[in-house]
């Protein structure tokens, strides 16, 4: 730990801006000396509101509120917290946060607080990532989910992992030890069968984070196709309002427009983009290169075709999107195609029959756009917003996919020859990559374990 650690920190804790009441954290062993600086010697109850005089470093009265102290380990950080509730106005609150660096605090850096609750224990990285996640939150769905992995929903499941796969490590490491028995140890079918059971383990989990990432993060949908196909138009019908300009000109959109909208509580970011087309005019060009550069960058493309031109072009995929094959060479997009103006070109809105990930719809009058937005849901995966999962992020996807890797791996080593020592070596990979997620990775206390239960079982 650097020196800087054992600091007694402060920030403001609310909002920037105006408010009815601002407060100002304080945390480190000092707290409570910094407090009495500010607010005078009169001692301070645990976790009691106290009203107070709140003086700047002349000894000026800055504000008056209630001041509360919350002393470690039993506080946020784990350490003497203090916490000043003023009126919230930003001048007031940086002279409050003034007053305390003069009496000794440091000003906290980003994330500060959050972190020294986990480095004491009080959090682990999971809970502390879902901090933020909570706090960003831009959907009742992602608030949920924030708060559950916050309670430790997500890293319960990934412990409950962790200690399973540390069994079976204990378990692989004894027969390493006994060289001789090794391969009986490793053939008798429990190692394998325990690690299709944590296979199938991680699975669960890592689908369960995906919909948590899901609804935190949601999905990018860039809407692309030829000029006047009606993409401005169907970006307005999602977001349900007028985002983007439309007029029968074509070439109309040029810049990026992005619109955060919600389906039932998954998070959309929908891109609205320049028509696709060869162009002389500069301004457009560069609107076509931005387009496809959102492309890459997407989860999903909505590629919208006017269905007066029939459902001929369907067969040509490539035709719908001009350059399109250049542009986006060995990028696995999924595809959702939209024909638009069904009213005027008959067709039934809808699904279209024998064409999958296909839509009629009409930007127009609002038809086939239940449908087409059921189908955004489905193709996400996306569940109920009753049953809510954990928030997670692609860190943690990540983590967990690289232990689904690292078990796979593993099982694959006992089909060959039960080569005890690379199994190992997977197992522990496995256990590192879970372990990333809670940030508890801690190699002496593993070795402590298998060597206790060694004395146990040999
Ligand atoms: N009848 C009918 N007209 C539509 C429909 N959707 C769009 N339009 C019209 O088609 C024209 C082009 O619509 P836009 O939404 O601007 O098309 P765009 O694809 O964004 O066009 P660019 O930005 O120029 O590439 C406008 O005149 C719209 O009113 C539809 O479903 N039915
Ligand atoms: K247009
Ligand atoms: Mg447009």
């Amino acid at each position: 730990m650097s020196a800087t650690d054992s600091d007694t920190i402060v920030a403001i804790a609310t909002a920037p801006g105006r408010g009815g009441v601002g407060v100002v954290r304080l945390s480190g062993d000092r707290a409570l000396d910094i407090a009495a600086g500010v607010v005078g010697d009169r001692p301070l109850q645990p976790r009691q509101a106290h009203f107070r005089r709140f003086r700047d470093e002349r000894g000026e009265v800055i504000d008056e509120g209630l001041v509360l102290s919350f002393p470690g380990p039993g506080s946020f950080t784990g350490e003497d917290v203090v916490e000043f509730q003023g009126h919230g106005g930003p001048v007031v609150l940086d002279m409050l946060v003034r007053a305390c660096l003069y009496h000794g605090a440091r000003q906290a850096r980003p994330g500060e607080f959050s972190q020294r609750a986990f480095l004491n224990d009080k959090l682990d990285l999971a809970q502390a990532e879902a901090i933020a996640d909570l706090v960003d939150a831009g959907t009742q769905a992602s608030a949920r989910a924030a708060l559950r992995s916050l309670q430790g929903a997500f890293s319960e499941e990934v412990n409950r992992l962790v200690e399973q796969l540390i069994q079976l490590r204990i378990y692989v490491e004894a027969a390493i030890d006994f060289p001789e028995e090794e391969i009986d140890f490793l053939s008798d079918g429990r190692v394998a069968a325990d690690l299709r059971a944590l296979l199938a383990q991680v699975n669960r989990v890592l689908a369960t984070a995906r919909q948590g990432r899901l609804v935190r993060e949601g999905l990018t949908l860039v809407i692309a196709g030829r000029p006047n196909a009606g993409k401005s138009s169907l970006m307005n019908r999602l977001a349900g309002f007028d985002a983007a300009i439309v007029t029968e000109v074509p070439g109309t959109t040029r810049d990026v427009l992005r619109e955060s909208i919600q389906i039932d509580g998954l998070p959309l970011n929908v891109i609205d983009t320049a028509g696709l087309r060869e162009s002389p005019d500069r301004v457009e060009q560069e609107g076509i290169r931005r387009a496809y550069e959102e492309m890459r960058k997407a989860d999903r493309l909505l590629v919208v075709v006017d269905s007066q031109t029939g459902t001929e072009s369907l067969k040509e995929p490539a035709l719908l999107l001009p350059d399109s094959q250049k542009q986006l060479e060995n990028l696995e997009l999924p595809v959702t195609i939209v024909l638009n103006k069904a009213d005027l070109s008959g067709l039934a809105p809808g699904p279209l029959d024998g064409h999958p990930d296909t839509f009629v719809i009409s930007a127009a009058s609002g038809e086939g756009l239940d449908a087409l937005r059921d189908h955004l849901k489905a193709v996400a995966g996306y569940q109920s917003t009753d049953e809510s999962p954990f928030s997670a992020r692609r860190r943690h996807i990540t983590a967990l996919e690289q232990a689904l890797a690292a078990l796979d791996k593993g099982l694959r080593q006992l089909g060959d020859h039960a080569a005890g020592e690379l199994l190992a070596e997977d197992l522990r990979a496995a256990q590192k990559a879970l372990e990333d997620i809670t940030g508890a990775f801690t190699a002496d206390d593993l070795l402590g374990r298998i060597f206790s239960s060694f004395c146990i079982g040999k």
